[in-house]
Order: C-alpha cells, then sequence, then structure tokens
C-alpha cells in the first residue's frame, strides 16, 4: 500500500490537515476539527457519512477483493449509452490510446446529408457546429434532426451547437462573384446607403453608423489585412478611400479602423444579439440543441442574459459559450470566462482586432485561465485551412494544431474545411490523429504540465470536490490506474477531473442526458448514460460488469473510482464524496 502513501500523504485545506500513514492502515478518523475525512480500506464506513464526515476515501487494499460480477447483464446492456464510437476506439486501442481532444466540425453544405455527417461521427466528431451566419434556419432545424436521429438510431453521442450571428460591420454580401481584386492604388467607395445590384469601385456596409468616430487619415483594413485602404475623404456618413494594400474582399468581409498603430474603438449600437439572433436560439431551444455559442460576446452580462433567458426557456440545461473575438472581450476575459459555460477562441474574427502576431500568446492566456477556471475551451478557425481546396494540410497547419492540443485545449474545430471543404473526413482525420500522437508525446516525454489550480469551488462541499478531484488524478497517475470512472449527476465532479488532464481516460456515468451531452466537449471524458441508484457499490457493480461483459474491460484492469451522487435522502446534508480503486476481477 505504500505507493499510495505518496499520492495522499498530506491533505491541506479548511478541514484542517490530514495525514495519512499507510502502515496504520485501519478505519480511521482523522479529522483535526470539523469536518472530517476519512481514509479507509473498508466500504463499511461508507455508512456514517452522516456524523459529520464530508468525505471518504476508500481503498480497496487487496486487490483480491475485487467485485463479484452480476451474473446476468442484458438487462443492464441495454441501460447503459456507450456511444459506438468510443466502444469501436477502446476496443482497437486500448485505455491509453483513447483520444482526449474534443473535436467540432462545422456543419455545411460540404457534409449535410445523414450519410455525410454519419462518416464525420464514425470519424470521430464530438460536436456539430451550426453556423447561423449561413443558410436558413429551416436548413439548420433539418441538420439538427438528422444529427439527432444518428444518435438516436445508431448509437453515436454527438451533441449539437449553434453559433450566432452576432453584430458585426461588414461588407453586404451582393451575391457578386466571390471574391473581388482590389488594386493598390485604386479609390473606393464605402457607403451604406442601399445600392441595386453592384457598382463598380462601390462597397456597401450593413450599418449606417460604420463611420462614426471615423477621420480622413485613418486606415480601413478589410479581414485584418485582407486589403489596406487610407480614408481620404468623409462625406456625410460616407467614405472615400485609397488601396494602399493591394488584396481581396471577400463575401461579409469585415471592416477595422485603425488610428497610429491601435484599433479606434467604435461605440456603435449594435446589439450582441440581434432580433434574427434571438429567433435563431428560440429555435435551437425548440430543437434541443446543447450549447449556444454567442458571438462577439462583450461582457459577462450579456452571456448571463443569455442564460437566464435559456433558463425560464428550456427545459434542459443548455451550455452558453462565449466567443472571444473581439477586443473588448479580452479586455474582460476573465468576467466572461466565468460567467459563461466555455469559450470559443475565434481567431477568425479576433485577427481581425487584434495584430495577427499577438493571437499565439492570447490563444495560450485563453487556454490557460479556462483551464484554471474550470471550463471547456475551444481553438477556433482556419486551423487546416488549406484543406478547404487541398487534400492535405500544410506543415505548418499540423504544427498549429499540435501546439493547440499541447495546450490541452478541449477541443479543435474546423470550420470551412468540413462546410464547404472537399476534404471534410480526410481534415476531421488530421485532426485526430495529430490529437493522438501529440497526446501520447505528452504523456510518454512525462511532458504533462501540472496545473496548480486556482481554488475555484467556494462553498465547502465544491472546495472538497475539488481536492478529491485533484487528489484522484494525482493518485490516477502515479498508481497508473487504466482509467477512472466518476458517477455524477451534473458533471461537477467529471469537469474537475478533466481539468487535472489525467494520462488515463476518464468514463463518465451520469444518469442525465444534458450532462452526458455537455461532457462531450471536456478533455478526455467519455460520457456514459446510466441509471444510477444511491448505492455507489451498487452503480460501480453495474458499470463495471456492463463494460466487462461488452469485452472493452477485463480482469486485471484496475479502475480509480471517484463518486458525487448525492443520495435523494441526504440532499440536504453533504455531498456523497469519494476516491476508491477497483481491480476488474
Ligand atoms: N450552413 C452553411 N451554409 C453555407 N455555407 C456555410 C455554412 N456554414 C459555413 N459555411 C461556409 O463556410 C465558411 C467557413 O465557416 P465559418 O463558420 O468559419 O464562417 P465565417 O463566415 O467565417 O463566420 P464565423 O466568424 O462565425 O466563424 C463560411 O464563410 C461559409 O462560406
Ligand atoms: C469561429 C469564429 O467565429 C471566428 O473565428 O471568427
Ligand atoms: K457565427
Ligand atoms: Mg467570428
Amino acid at each position: 500500500m505504500a505507493v499510495y502513501g505518496g499520492s495522499l500523504a498530506v491533505w491541506h485545506g479548511h478541514c484542517g490537515r490530514v495525514s495519512w500513514s499507510p502502515s496504520r492502515f485501519d478505519s480511521k478518523c482523522f479529522g483535526l476539527g470539523r469536518p472530517r475525512i476519512y481514509l479507509s480500506p473498508s466500504k463499511d464506513v461508507m455508512g456514517r457519512i452522516g456524523c459529520g464526515v464530508r468525505a471518504i476515501l476508500q481503498v480497496d487494499v487487496d486487490s483480491r477483493q475485487g467485485l463479484s460480477f452480476g451474473k446476468d447483464t442484458r438487462e443492464l446492456d441495454s441501460a447503459l449509452g456507450l456511444d459506438v464510437v468510443s466502444e469501436e476506439e477502446l476496443r482497437e486501442k486500448g485505455f491509453l490510446g483513447m483520444r482526449k481532444t474534443k473535436l467540432v466540425c462545422t456543419i455545411g453544405p460540404s457534409c449535410c446529408s445523414s450519410e455525410e455527417l454519419e462518416r464525420l461521427a464514425l470519424g470521430g466528431m464530438n460536436v456539430a457546429r451550426l453556423n447561423m451566419c449561413h443558410n436558413t434556419r429551416e436548413w439548420h432545424c433539418e441538420v439538427i434532426r438528422k444529427i439527432k436521429r444518428l444518435n438516436e438510431e445508431k448509437g453515436f453521442c454527438v451533441s449539437v451547437m449553434i453559433d450566432t450571428e452576432g453584430s458585426q460591420i461588414h461588407v453586404i454580401d451582393h451575391g457578386s462573384p466571390s471574391s473581388v481584386k482590389v488594386e493598390e492604388g485604386s479609390v473606393w467607395f464605402f457607403t451604406a446607403k442601399k445600392i441595386d445590384g453592384c457598382l463598380p469601385f462601390t462597397v456597401e456596409a450593413n450599418y449606417s453608423g460604420f463611420s462614426e468616430d471615423i477621420e480622413v487619415g485613418d486606415e480601413l483594413l478589410i479581414d485584418g489585412g485582407m486589403a489596406t485602404f487610407e480614408v481620404i475623404e468623409k462625406i456625410d456618413g460616407d467614405l472615400r478611400c485609397k488601396c494602399t494594400d493591394c488584396g481581396l474582399f471577400l463575401p461579409r468581409a469585415k471592416f477595422s479602423f485603425w488610428r497610429d498603430g491601435k484599433l479606434v474603438k467604435q461605440k456603435y449600437e449594435l446589439p450582441t444579439l440581434s432580433p434574427k439572433d434571438w429567433a435563431d436560439i428560440d429555435s435551437g431551444i425548440t430543437e434541443g440543441v446543447d450549447f449556444i455559442a454567442m458571438s462577439f460576446v462583450n461582457d459577462a452580462d450579456e452571456v448571463r442574459n443569455l442564460k437566464t433567458y435559456i433558463s425560464t426557456k428550456s427545459t434542459k440545461p443548455i451550455g452558453v459559450l462565449a466567443k472571444i473575438e473581439s477586443l473588448e472581450a479580452l479586455r474582460k476575459l476573465g468576467d466572461i470566462v466565468e460567467a459563461s459555460d466555455g469559450i470559443m477562441i475565434a481567431r477568425g474574427d479576433l485577427g481581425v482586432e487584434i495584430p495577427l502576431e499577438h493571437i499565439p500568446a492570447v490563444q495560450k492566456e485563453i487556454t490557460s485561465i479556462c483551464r484554471q477556471l474550470n471550463k471547456p475551451v475551444i481553438v477556433a478557425s482556419q486551423l487546416l485551412e488549406s484543406m478547404v481546396e487541398y487534400p492535405t494540410p500544410t506543415r505548418a497547419e499540423v504544427a498549429d494544431v499540435s501546439e493547440a492540443v499541447r495546450q490541452y485545449a478541449d477541443g479543435l474545430m474546423l470550420s470551412g474545411e468540413s462546410a464547404i471543404g472537399l476534404y471534410g473526413e480526410k481534415a476531421l482525420s488530421i485532426l485526430r490523429m495529430t490529437s493522438n500522437r501529440m497526446e501520447s508525446w505528452s504523456r510518454q516525454e512525462n511532458r504533462q504540465s501540472n496545473l496548480w489550480p486556482r481554488q475555484v469551488g467556494v462553498a465547502l462541499p465544491d472546495r472538497i470536490a475539488e481536492q478529491i478531484c485533484n487528489c484522484a488524478v494525482e493518485m490516477a497517475n502515479n498508481l497508473g490506474v487504466d482509467s477512472i470512472f466518476v458517477y455524477t449527476k451534473h458533471g461537477q465532479m467529471a469537469s474537475l477531473l478533466s481539468r487535472n488532464r489525467p494520462y488515463s481516460p476518464i468514463f463518465a456515468f451520469t444518469d442525465t442526458d444534458s450532462t452526458r451531452m455537455a461532457l462531450n466537449l471536456r478533455w478526455g471524458v467519455t460520457p456514459l448514460l446510466l441509471n444510477l441508484t444511491d448505492d455507489i457499490e451498487a452503480n460501480v457493480a453495474k458499470s463495471i460488469s456492463v463494460l466487462k461483459a461488452k469485452g472493452v474491460v477485463g480482469e486485471g484492469d484496475s479502475i480509480l473510482v471517484v463518486s458525487d451522487v448525492t443520495p435523494e435522502s441526504r440532499a440536504t446534508s453533504t455531498a456523497f464524496q469519494s476516491i476508491q480503486i477497483k481491480t476488474v476481477s
């Protein structure tokens, strides 16, 4: 047992200090003051949770004490929702081979049939993203229904995310050719007045206040540098501009104005969520989406408002992800991360508002804050951009993907590569293989950077849960267990385990479908549906026996078990949290 000693030698925190002497490994209360914590090899002590004890760490001292498994698993089998893709991956590659980084695909015309969606699901898509900027609401609803049907009928577990259009000043798309060349020295007229058809050298903006606060001499950047102009005249609200750096106008190209090397902050009155966005959100709620990604978030209140709205409108929880794609959002990053259920680093539009060379450092900072605050984070845009047209990525793109994996982003996102590209499935397989390779490199080289986590919990039970998860992962890594099982209603404990980025995969058993779909975005977590009972031992025995019957868990596999299922009868007292080590017999 000495092997465990190092992992849990000292327990710090509000609970006092608890030391563990492996040589005196009997059922013993180490509480110094209240509340107390038990370390025990015996499951009998689990019954004593009521008497001021806040957590029990139970360890199977003797692996021969392994569980005896149920005889008939047929009934249980149908109750256990292990998705077909994880099952296959586990069978093929074993526990350590399971991919930890989650993959998000933007669905567009190139991949919207049921057959194409199924191939993406088989290829490892964890979350399907629908960008409401494009196509019709009806088209999006139809895609959502196809995904839900695939989940139900074919045993996939793909979550659905809608991404709002949001308000940003951009060029009105007149249906002109996909790009227009801009020559150096040419003079262009920018206006918000309605134009019929296409006029040469004339560009229509979508918002009448687009030139507010802009002065002659300011620099106008298209899409963060696709083309550059100098403002040479301001006539009412219209601008005459001369091209100083030639380039291209793409459909829906975005404006940004610069003065003395700094972004001009315009105080325009576009709401973060337009009436169209609210209608899209209503339709997303009706269709039962799992996440709403909010474009151009400016502050935490906007996120909180949307969360409040959802809680009054939706019968199930829907995660709100804040997209960080403006200077304003970067300034209020900490507050926004705290208010939201996750973050998307929207590097496309972010690159319009900050110099491109700032993006890598900003990405690193955002991923790190998200991990500290225990919020999932997606790295998005241009990961494999060249694959929109070509069947192979550039080496630089693969290096960018690897860096995001090395930073422990929870998810990587494909945009045009899957939505309109010719090689979407191949792009997905590049993300999958690159993630797998980088994850195993980090593990083999022991480059797993330890988190010195900021405490996120405030209330005592939350802080205890957090400490248990931190210790559990340290134990799991030191012992080299095959996997971590967690039993969780709302996913909190599973997320706290994931936050520590363990070597072994985390199987999160929950009886709540929305928890399962939300956990899909968490690094290293495979969420499963299971009918949970108040009896922890029964939950563990049931899940192990079903996985054993499927042939994906076998004799000798070691499992670290964490539970935070609060028995209903004790819902008003403390959470019932424990760590156990099981060896499958
Ligand atoms: N549902 C769709 N229908 C048609 N085209 C789409 C759809 N979704 C995406 N696209 C195309 O794929 C491209 C890349 O998608 P992406 O989601 O990155 O859009 P975007 O226009 O850059 O906006 P955002 O900043 O919200 O990501 C888009 O420019 C668009 O041409
Ligand atoms: C994803 C997104 O919205 C962006 O990169 O701008
Ligand atoms: K969008
Ligand atoms: Mg964007």
